[in-house]
């Protein structure tokens, strides 16, 4: 083994996991990836794989913090702990402040807990993924990857609510973004994939995973997308309602007494195709369900594909031609039912599916329309990848000693 120190730790701590890779970045192979998952409860455990198979470990009712020694003591154990260079993060939202990804210190630290309230669900979680690897890797340097910095490319137009404009003044408040390290991804690995210069290409891109979002990127540049102020506006998701009338709040109020905090734990944590099914918010279940003749399920699945079609019918018109949809993410990588009904409900934009490539890409790449179709095609996103580059990138040029 080379023992050289060169890999760099991909980190992205969620509520209640913490999934981790060690990538290197000549090679950009993972040398180890996993998850730490359910962690404050019962069953908390850490699953990884190496070069060889899945492995398993529990990990009792362990936090964050037991949880972060027990992925350093498997980095031990795998002589991964002293071949690293740097730790790359994800963060969900940096405001305005972060265009690009950054090397972090105090100050970094503040504008991430300055975000905290417009991703209550991603950003406190990323914040303490953050403090903790820097108590058990204090001697290496750490870099945070926004999802928001892609969106920054956004005009006014497509950022601004149209509300008074001095809450953008005061608070910056406005259309984010999100997802935005998947994007750079998949549109550039779609350009390479369909022989086009992403520099000059058009594109649709929709990532379906827990959350759901979609973006026109127009010549490599973000030009407007879903997800808003929170990751809760846009497109209908596992747990999240995706757009509706604001109003809402205040029918709940004066028909069940909700509070403000009420309500939206309801749109945030028990909506979408769970609050929709009644039974599950995972695609895959409800796919189940809906094959076995469960109305809620097959309602909540046709809500999601209409809604999607129609608000990649509506970003398309941010383009001046189109030349792929890119699906990707849990849902849009693996679900064939969920492309098809998409691609039908967009048939006026002129695609016209391709069945078998459809079906056969169930979790591949490649191009699912008919020649002569406008293109679609499936994208492996990798978030840590990405995470990976950036961050070697960044070391590479930066000092050797971090400031925390
Ligand atoms: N074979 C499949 N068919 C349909 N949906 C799938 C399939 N595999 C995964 N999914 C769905 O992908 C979603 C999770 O996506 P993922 O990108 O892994 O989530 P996260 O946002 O947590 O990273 C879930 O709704 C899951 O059901
Ligand atoms: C921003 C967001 O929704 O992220 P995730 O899909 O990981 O929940
Ligand atoms: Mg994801």
């Amino acid at each position: 083994m080379n023992t050289t120190p060169s890999n760099i730790l991909v980190i992205n701590c969620g509520s209640s996991s913490i999934k981790f890779a060690v990538i290197n970045p000549a090679s950009e192979q993972a040398l180890i990836t996993g998850i730490a998952e359910r962690l404050g409860e019962a069953g908390a455990q850490l699953v990884w794989r190496g070069s060889q198979q899945k492995n398993t470990t529990a990990l009792e009712t362990a936090d964050h913090d037991l949880a972060m020694q027990a992925i350093l003591t498997l980095l031990a154990e795998q002589q991964l702990a002293d071949t690293l260079i740097a730790i790359g993060h994800r963060v969900v939202h940096g405001g305005e402040a972060f265009t690009h990804s950054t090397l972090i210190n105090k100050a970094v630290k503040q504008a991430i807990a300055d975000c905290q309230s417009l991703a209550p669900l991603h950003n406190p979680a990323n914040l303490l993924g953050i403090t903790i690897t820097e108590k058990y890797f204090s001697q290496l340097p750490q870099v945070a990857v926004f999802d928001t910095a892609f969106h920054q490319t956004m005009p006014a137009k497509a950022y601004l609510y149209a509300i008074p404009y001095r809450f953008y003044k005061e608070k910056s408040v406005r259309r984010y973004g999100f997802h935005g390290t998947s994007y750079r991804y998949v549109a550039e690995t779609a350009c390479q994939q369909l022989g086009i210069d992403y520099q000059h290409s058009q594109l649709l891109c929709a990532h379906l995973g827990n959350g759901c979002s979609a973006v026109a990127v127009s010549n490599g540049q973000a030009v407007d997308t879903t997800m808003g102020l929170t990751p809760l506006e846009g497109l209908v998701m596992g747990t999240r309602s995706g757009n509706l009338d604001p109003n809402l709040f205040s029918f709940l109020a004066d028909e069940y007494g909700y509070s403000l905090e009420d309500t939206s734990r309801i749109l945030n944590k028990e909506s979408g195709l769970l609050g929709l099914s009644e039974l599950s918010n995972d695609m895959r279940t409800l796919e189940e369900a809906a094959n076995q003749g469960n109305q809620q399920a097959q309602l909540a699945i046709s809500v999601f594909c209409y809604q999607l079609a129609k608000t990649l019918g509506g970003l398309a018109t941010a383009l001046p031609r189109l030349d792929g949809l890119v699906f990707t993410g849990g849902i849009g990588e693996n679900s064939s039912f969920v492309r098809q009904q998409v691609i039908k409900q967009l048939a006026i934009l002129g695609f016209t599916l391709d069945e078998q490539a459809n079906q056969q890409h169930g979790n591949k790449q490649g191009v699912i329309t008919q020649p002569g179709s406008t293109c679609a095609l499936v994208v492996k996103t990798d978030e840590e990848l990405m995470i990976a580059r950036d961050t070697a990138s960044l070391v590479n040029q930066a000092p050797a000693t971090p400031n925390h």
